[in-house]
């Protein structure tokens, strides 16, 4: 990607995020260079780095894919005399850097009675009475419940995975804070997988290895977030190995979380791969509606303890939970925001509020599904040429596929029946619905396609 190429981002994106939001935090970046994927960008400080990964991350991945696909991720790393570490954000819009994690600030709470196991504090809101469960997270929660009980170690690994911000940390804490509550002499030890990583080399670098392996063995149970994070690190690798076997071997309680299935963690070794798929592995789905929905009701519910007496229209949550992605973490900070805005001007939250207020937001999140990106992963999945499914041939090979796209750019873009069909080689509408109300029904009758679907709609959410 070219710096002139950066620059006309740049202006699609002050259209996208407003003016304000352009120059305190777009215009800042200097677009350091692109190599192996990732796009690194030099930044005045870590905070704004961080910032710019959690708000705009994905906005700006979205952006640079549409001239340089091959970019699949961001970084930014803060100018060498502002004292920190570089903050890398892949798409998932987390942070690399120990310290810096965005997704961890300064927390309350601690748990494990062994001041050594205080690796990462808990967050104290992450509790089981404020996770709401629905269809997509049902079965993770239940096996994080029965984790959570305390009995005999039935299942070990417990290996939660999905996609960015679905609950995998929130569940992990929760089974902590209860585990803590029912049996407060266990010694629990949660952290990151990156953090398993400094520990190890500081370990290594201090000669300490064995007070290391001391600490990682005398714990009751180990939590380890985000374990995809030491794939490729190989001396990493064999440490967990050996803490895992040596936990599994005295009957210890592990529990890991990952942002995919563990055969699925590219550059893993294949024996911790084989290891972590012993225990029960279970998934968070993307979120659908209905728990968007309560999620938002749950939190809002809270928010109003904080601003009494601020008022809110009906249909603004459905709104919401309609409009803003699958990611919970953008619905938390979408509603933050809000209530924030609302009671700063003092008016009732109502939808012309919310419209106004979170514009970039919603933009985003709308924007953030092209049909073109569904035509492309269709073709993909389905092993045909682009132009073939586009075109006019009328092969059941290249037409399902096509109904197949065409319902997913009905159910994941806004665009209307007829712009669809603009967009597939110049169709009618009455073609796209036709195509569209054919996918509803083999949904039901034909196991296959509801696979793809549901294979489909993750790949594109992401
Ligand atoms: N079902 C839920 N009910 C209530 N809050 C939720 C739920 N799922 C996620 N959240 C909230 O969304 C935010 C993101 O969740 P969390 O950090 O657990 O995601 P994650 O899956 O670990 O993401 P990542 O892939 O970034 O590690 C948290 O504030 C969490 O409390």
């Amino acid at each position: 990607m070219t710096q002139e190429q950066w620059g006309q981002l740049k202006q699609e994106l002050l259209k996208t995020v407003g003016k304000n939001n352009y120059t305190n935090w777009i215009e800042p970046l200097e677009l350091s260079g692109v190599s192996d994927g990732v796009a690194t960008f030099s930044v005045p400080t870590s905070f704004l780095g961080n910032y710019v990964s959690q708000n705009f991350g994905d906005l700006i991945l979205y952006q640079m894919n549409t001239v340089a696909p091959q970019i699949r991720r961001v970084k930014f790393s803060a100018a060498a005399n502002s004292g920190h570490s570089p903050t890398s954000v892949p798409m998932t819009a987390k942070s690399e850097s120990g310290e810096q994690h965005p997704k961890a600030p300064a927390r309350s709470g601690s748990a494990g009675s062994d001041d050594r196991l205080n690796t990462a504090p808990l967050d104290e809101r992450f509790t089981f009475d404020t996770f709401v469960v629905g269809k997509p997270n049902e079965l993770a929660h239940a096996a994080a419940k029965r984790v959570a009980e305390g009995g005999p170690v039935t299942f070990n690994p417990l290996f939660l995975y999905g996609g960015v911000g679905l609950g995998k940390t929130h569940l992990m804490h929760a089974i902590a804070w209860e585990l803590k509550s029912r049996r407060p002499d266990m010694n629990i030890l949660y952290l990151s997988a990156e953090q398993f990583m400094y520990r190890f080399v500081q370990a290594l670098r201090d000669r300490k290895m064995m007070d290391f392996k001391e600490l990682f063995r005398s714990v009751d149970v180990l939590m380890v977030d985000d374990v995809q994070f030491i794939a490729g690190k190989d001396s990493t690798q064999e440490e967990f190995f050996h803490t895992f076997n040596a936990l599994v071997d005295q009957n210890k309680q592990i529990i890991i979380s990952g942002d995919r299935a563990p055969g699925e963690i590219a550059n893993l070794e294949e024996r911790i791969k084989s290891r972590l798929q012993c225990g029960l592995v279970v998934d968070l789905h993307p979120t659908d509606y209905e728990l968007r929905l309560g999620i938002l009701q749950s939190k809002s519910e809270q928010f109003a303890k904080t601003y009494p007496g601020l008022e809110m229209a009906d249909g603004v949550l459905e709104f919401l939970a309609h409009r803003i992605s699958t990611n919970v973490r953008v619905l938390e900070g979408a509603l933050t925001r809000l209530f924030a805005f609302a009671s700063l001007v003092g008016h009732k939250i109502t939808l012309e509020l919310t419209q106004d207020c979170l514009a970039d937001v919603l933009r985003a999140s709308e924007r953030k599904i092209s049909v073109e990106e569904i035509q492309r992963q269709v073709a993909d999945h389905y092993n045909i040429r682009l132009s073939d499914m586009i075109g006019p041939k009328r092969l059941r090979a290249f037409a399902r596929p096509r109904q197949v796209a065409m319902y997913l750019c009905k159910q994941m873009t806004s665009r209307s029946l007829p712009e669809i069909g603009r967009r597939f080689g110049g169709r009618d509408h009455t073609t796209v619905m036709h195509g569209v109300k054919r996918i509803e029904e083999l949904q039901i009758q034909d196991g296959q396609i509801a696979e793809d679907l549901e294979i489909l709609r993750r790949t594109l959410e992401g």
